[in-house]
């Protein structure tokens, strides 16, 4: 495989509604589509995931687009790339910089599928023919929150994400709870807490959450790791892990009892994939996060959710949840509460390019 040119293009895509947690509100989703072409004219999709400003990770797009136009794409078209796992050792010489790496990778892994003939699903070792689809409920007022799950349950998602903050939690849960007492429901906090919080997040423990994500803070796996011990409801990692090494030290430190993969908050699906088969051998079960992607991204979550250790339901929603119109083709429906992993080549959904230049603001070619 090798390179003949890749575009950027800068989207701008409104959300149907404003996606609200304890650090910021978005109203409209800018990403980044990354097209990767080969000497053969095989075509393949990635998605640059971080945000316009860096609330949730340093990353922002702008500093994504600069990686990879100035660093990423000029180093991998100079070489021959065997296999998309290669792509992590020729990017090592760049520092962090995960959800970059991560939009070029995936584009090259989709490539790569497609020009085996083969699902991204099967490339990456997936077996699921379908996932489960869960769904994060942005912070609102309770009753609006409330609404939303009832609708969001009857659409036949069987978990529900909250987000929650100091001064919305443990009511917004118990009101939750006299509703749906048994659906399975968990809480993430976005980092919303310190350890001076210990008692207050024991009370959680009484409503039977699937886990809290975050609870501390993003850079810290020790704090996680005495509260853990306090805590009967597991704790999950998000934010704190930004790669392999990441999570081998969080469960050395057993800081978290399960863990959210975000392949670009890891940098790449190659290290998404190590840190499932990581987790696997230890018996602790992950999940794939979502960071309100267009259907490119989505298309790669529901690949990677197929791998078998993939056992609790991602942040992996239909198109709807998110958009009036997605960029893909057909769009990802839910059906009885999952989602059926294409069995197309690469990712298996056709770019909707009309709909792709309709929310273009810039693009560039490599
Ligand atoms: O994409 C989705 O449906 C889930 C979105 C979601 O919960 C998040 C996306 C991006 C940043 C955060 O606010 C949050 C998360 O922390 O998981
Ligand atoms: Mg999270």
């Amino acid at each position: 495989m090798k390179l003949h040119s890749v575009t950027l293009h800068h989207i701008k895509m409104t959300l149907k509604t404003p996606f609200v947690n304890s650090l910021e509100t978005v109203n409209d989703r800018e990403l980044i589509i990354v097209e990767a072409i080969d000497t053969d004219g095989y075509v393949g999709f990635g998605e640059g995931v971080a945000f316009t400003s860096p609330w949730y990770t340093e990353e922002t797009l702008e500093t994504s687009w600069h990686m990879l136009k100035d660093f990423m794409i000029p180093t991998l078209k100079a070489q021959v790339l065997p296999h998309p796992s290669d792509v992590e050792h020729l990017l090592k010489g760049i520092r962090r910089n995960p959800m970059a790496k991560y939009a070029i990778e995936g584009a090259i892994w989709d490539l790569y599928a497609k020009r085996e003939g083969i699902s991204l699903a099967e490339a990456l070792g997936g077996t699921a023919k379908r996932i489960k689809a869960g769904v994060a409920v942005g912070a609102s007022e309770p009753e609006v929150m409330l609404n939303e799950i009832s609708k969001r349950i009857e659409e036949g998602y069987e978990r529900i994400k909250v987000k929650i903050k100091p001064s919305q939690d443990l009511s917004l849960i118990r009101a939750i709870r006299k509703s749906h007492p048994s659906i399975d429901l968990m809480a993430d906090a976005n980092s919303a807490y310190t350890l001076n919080d210990i008692e207050r997040l024991k009370e959680l423990d009484q409503y039977g959450l699937l886990m809290i994500e975050q609870p501390l803070a993003a850079d810290d796996i020790v704090d996680h790791a005495l509260l853990q011990k306090e805590l009967e409801t597991p704790v999950c990692l998000d934010e704190s892990i930004a790669s392999y090494d990441d999570a081998r030290r969080a469960l050395s430190l057993s800081s978290c009892r399960i863990i959210n993969i975000k392949p670009g908050r890891v940098g790449g699906l190659s290290v998404s994939k190590k840190i499932h088969d990581l987790c696997a051998s230890q018996n602790i079960p992950v999940w794939c996060g979502g960071m309100l992607e267009s259907g490119i991204g989505r298309a790669h979550n529901i690949a990677l959710s197929s791998l078998p250790n993939f056992t609790i339901p991602g942040d992996v929603s239909a198109s709807s949840r998110y958009w009036e119109r997605d960029i893909i083709l057909p769009e990802v429906i839910v059906e009885n509460g999952s989602i059926a992993v294409p069995d197309g080549s690469g990712i298996g959904f056709e770019l909707n390019r009309k709909e792709l230049e309709r929310v273009t603001l810039a693009k560039e070619i490599r």
